[in-house]
This record gives C-alpha cells, structure tokens and sequence, in this order.
C-alpha cells in the first residue's frame, strides 16, 4: 500500500511529479521513460540507472542541484531524504528555531555519501552549515566535487573520517551544533541484503526497488543497531555540544532498543517519529541532554496523532454500593488511591461536579504480574518472596543489559545459554514478562525475527513500545497520561488520554486495564 498519504505535508512530492514533463524536458530522463499500455509514462523502478536518472532529474528540476551519482554507490530516493529534512526543520521550530534563524544552524550528516544528498538539499534549501563525515575515500572525492559542482563550499565540509569514531574527535572544538542526523547502514551481513539468500525468510515479500549501493555504505558490523548505539554513547560523551541528536532508523525492530538505550543515557527528551513514501517505511528518533528543551512537540505523522484517541471505561454502577454514591467525586476518589497505590505520580489538574482531570506519570511499571508476585509472596513468606523477586530483577535486569552489548557486538551467548534461558521461560510462567529486546536475542537465528528486519515494512511505531524492567531507574517516564473522570448521560467514564513514555500507548492501556480490575 502506498503511504504517500502519511508523507510530510511540507514534501512536494507528496504530489508525485508528472514524469511526461520530465521526458519533454528533460533528454537524460527521457532516455529511461517508456510509456505503459494504457499510455502513462512511467520507469523500470528496478534499473539502478533509471533510478539514478529520476534523482539527478529532480535534483535539478526543484532544487537546481546538478549531483553526479555513480552507479557504483547508493543512489538516495528524494521523498525519504526530504521527509527526513522537513522532520529536522520541525524539530527546531519544536526547540524555538524558526525559518528566520536558519543562517545560524550548523547541521552534522554522518556518512554523507559520494552524492552529499543532506548536506547540499539543507544548504540550498535552509541555507544550514553543514559538516559533512564520510569513510569511503571515493565517496569522499565524490561528495566534495558535488559540493563544489554546486558552489556550496561556504556552506558544506566534508571530512574523510577513518571511521572507529562517528562524532567525537571529529567536530571542531571551538563550535556548538544544532543538530546531527545519519542514513546509518541499515544491514548487519551481506546475507540480509541478498534477496535470494537461504537465511532470508520466504514470507519476505521482494524490494520494490532495485538495490543500488556499495556493500560497504549498507552494511556495517552488527548493522544499524550497533551503529547506532555507538552513536549514542557518542552522545552522551559531548552532551550539549550538538543540540539536537537524530538518526534514521531502517528496521522497525531496532527502536525498542534504541529506546531502551536512550532511557539509560538519561536524556532530558526524545521523540520518534516515522518517514512513509511510497511502498516503504522508515523511522527516525532524536534525543537532546538539554533540559530546556522538548522535542516531542514535534510534527509527528497524522497515522500516530490519530491513534491518540483516549482509551475509555464506562464504569459499572455496581462498583459502589449505594446509588447515591455513583458519582464523578466518588469514583475520582476511588481512581486517586488506585494511582497511589501502585505509586504513580499524580496531579489534580481539575475538579468540578462533572469532571476530575488528572495528571499521571509513571517512572516504572508498577501494575502488571501484581497477582504473580502476591501468589510467590504468598507461597514463600512476605520477606523471602520479596527478596526473591528483587532477586529475579536484578537476573533480568542483567539479561537485558547482556542483550544490549549482544547487539553491540560486545557480548555473545553460547548456544547452551540461549537453551538454558529458553526452558526456563517455557517452564515458568514469566515468559510473558520477556522484553522485545529478550525476545529479539532469544530468536536471533529464526527466520521470524529476520522477518522483523523487514526492510520495507509498515506500521505503528506505538506497537514496538513496551514498558521494559531497565527504565526503571530513568528520569524519562515510562508514562505521561492525562485521566478524566467524567459524568456523561447518568454514566461515569474513565478516559485515559496517551501524553508520552516510553512505554507507549500499550502502558496506558496496562494502567486502564488495572483501574478498571481493581473498581470492579
Ligand atoms: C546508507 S549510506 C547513506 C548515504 C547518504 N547519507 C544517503 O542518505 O544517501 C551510509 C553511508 O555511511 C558511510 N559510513 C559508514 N560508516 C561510517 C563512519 N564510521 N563514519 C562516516 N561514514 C560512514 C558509508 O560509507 C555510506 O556512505
């Protein structure tokens, strides 16, 4: 299905071009427009140089940027890269930098690549500095000849990096930024990018578009995830020295990570949001340490705007024993001491004859497996059980820190480990409190979840956010909710309204589900 409809409303593309135009206008377009049988001008999307020639084409149509791209390296899709500009430019207006402060901004893209694509599209554009990183030396040669071919070169600098670094030791010691941003490789092995590899699950449907790029800009160690974290414990080194930290994201499956990560670095705000144009879908996250600033005001894409309907209980008269008392107040009370029971932070924002809004913030999940633990708190003895399950804590928490440097590359499990901690989840009833992240190392070499890996797969960022036991400890909540109770024709409901968290919109939902358990 083609997510044109959720691409930026600020992308011109968002309106495809007309490619007839193109082929009157334009003779090295022309050479690859073929007309279909109903007449329609169209292109072989899997001829790497037809592909070339659109790019190069509306490069020069819209941007006036005249880019030589070998077909020897990736050649960039011009919807993605300006889907993920345009959510940059938000990402400042969110901070307070406007249109009118833009000759001030200094921009980072990390592995450039021979067409410089970010760098000169936010130069030309936003008329932004940018510092542009490249490891591959003819990239590199490429990019910079792109730089000046435009006349850009007050406005761009591309650096050949020898790569073990992706920012520190890099950027000039005199200067702050306002922003980073990465198309990290997105594959761990040249496996995932062979389309007719054995390990490459049948249920994957084929790449829409033919696969352009050098082995080396697409695949890195331990692909976009290990790329990615070391970027950010990158970050964490140089805090406030780039406002703004961002990166695209190729894999659905590697946000829970991500995130995860971000929680345990501690920054003051993070945000997501997700790039759709045409059959593909990719996703983004920035991250700042400065704690003035919020990023989750932000455009995000209309599909996670919508899903942030309130969740609504209607809540059963039988819950109070008098009819008198089956009031707004009465039932605000009974939610308050729930809220306080499991310890949720919260505020009383309003309160009438009609109406309670709260204000809650939970900083760890505090209300599932609530009856598992009573039944081994029951079974063992109030102090021993509880000793026990901080215990069993601290064995996951460990877990999903090894899982974490799995990924990395850091740590490995031997395949009697993997066997032993899968028996233990299938004999005991905790498997259900098994992580995204667990899971993810757990079936490392299943088809499923290579088929995760789906580089051109759709869906709701929100599904991936789980609450996870390492937030525990973070400052960033792993829920902010707003809760009504409201009176609404002789009913009272409870709506609980999603604000963020990293746990996303499946906490509030958790929360939901426990208030309405415990007033029944
Ligand atoms: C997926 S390509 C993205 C290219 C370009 N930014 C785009 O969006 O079309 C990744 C690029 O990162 C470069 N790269 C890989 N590791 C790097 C590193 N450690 N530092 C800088 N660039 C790196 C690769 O050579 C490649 O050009």
């Amino acid at each position: 299905m083609s997510q044109n409809k959720f691409m930026h409303p600020r992308n011109i593309y968002k309106h495809p071009p007309s490619f007839k135009d193109m082929a009157i206008k334009y003779p090295e377009f022309r050479k690859f427009a073929k007309p279909d049988i109903s007449g329609k001008i169209t292109l072989d999307f899997k001829d790497p140089e037809a592909l070339r020639a659109l790019t190069q084409t509306l490069l020069l149509k819209d941007f006036d940027l005249n880019v030589n791209i070998p077909l020897t390296r990736l050649v960039p899709t011009l919807p993605l890269r300006l889907n993920y500009l345009l959510w940059i430019e938000d990402l400042l207006d969110a901070v307070g930098i406007q249109r009118s402060d833009f000759a001030s901004v200094k921009g980072i893209d990390i592995g450039t690549g021979a067409s410089c694509i970010y760098p000169l599209l936010a130069a030309k554009q936003n008329n932004w500095s940018m510092m542009a990183t490249e490891v591959d030396n003819e990239s590199f040669k490429i990019a910079e000849a792109n730089v000046t071919a435009n006349n850009l070169q007050h406005l761009i600098t591309v650096k050949l990096v020898e790569g073990s670094k992706l920012l520190t030791n890099i950027l000039e010691e005199d200067k702050n930024y306002t922003f980073s941003m990465c198309n990290p490789p997105f594959f761990s092995s040249e496996d995932d990018l062979d389309f007719t590899s054995k390990s490459r699950s049948p249920c994957r449907p084929p790449p829409h578009n033919g696969i352009t790029g050098d082995l080396k800009e697409l695949v890195a160690p331990g692909g976009e995830v290990a790329f990615i974290l070391k970027m950010m414990d990158e970050s964490k080194e140089l805090g406030q020295k780039i406002k703004i930290y961002t990166t695209m994201i190729g894999h659905k499956s590697s946000l829970a990570v991500l995130k995860l990560e971000l929680t345990k670095l501690n920054v003051a705000s993070l945000t997501e949001t997700r790039f759709c144009q045409g059959k593909t879908t990719r996703w983004g996250i920035a991250w700042t340490y400065d704690k003035n600033l919020t990023l989750q005001k932000a455009y995000q894409t209309p599909s996670q705007k919508k899903s942030n309907t309130p969740m609504t209980y209607i809540v059963p008269s039988e819950v109070v024993s008098d009819a008198t008392m089956y009031t707004v107040e009465v039932i605000s009370e009974k939610v308050i001491t729930l809220l306080t029971e499991i310890q949720i932070k919260h505020k009383l924002k309003k309160k009438n004859k009609f109406m309670t809004m709260i204000e809650a913030t939970a900083l760890k999940n505090t209300w599932s497996h609530q009856r598992r633990k009573k039944r081994q708190a029951d079974k063992l003895g109030d102090h021993s059980s509880s000793l026990n399950i901080e215990e069993k804590d601290v064995n996951a928490n460990k877990f999903e820190e090894r899982c974490i440097n799995f990924k990395r590359g850091t740590d490995d499990f031997n395949q009697e480990e993997m066997t032993n901690k899968k028996m233990k989840i299938e004999q005991n009833d905790s498997a259900k409190a098994i992580s995204p992240l667990e899971n993810f190392v757990l079936d490392y070499n299943s088809s499923d979840s290579k088929m995760n890996n789906e580089n051109c797969s759709t869906g709701d960022v929100d599904e991936s956010l789980k609450p996870k036991s390492n937030e525990e400890s973070s400052t960033i909540p792993l829920l902010e909710t707003t809760i009504f109770i409201r009176s609404i024709a002789s009913e009272i409901h409870v709506e609980i309204l999603w604000r963020g968290g990293t746990g996303g919109r499946e906490s509030m939902h958790q929360v939901l589900q426990y208030i309405k358990n415990k007033l029944k």
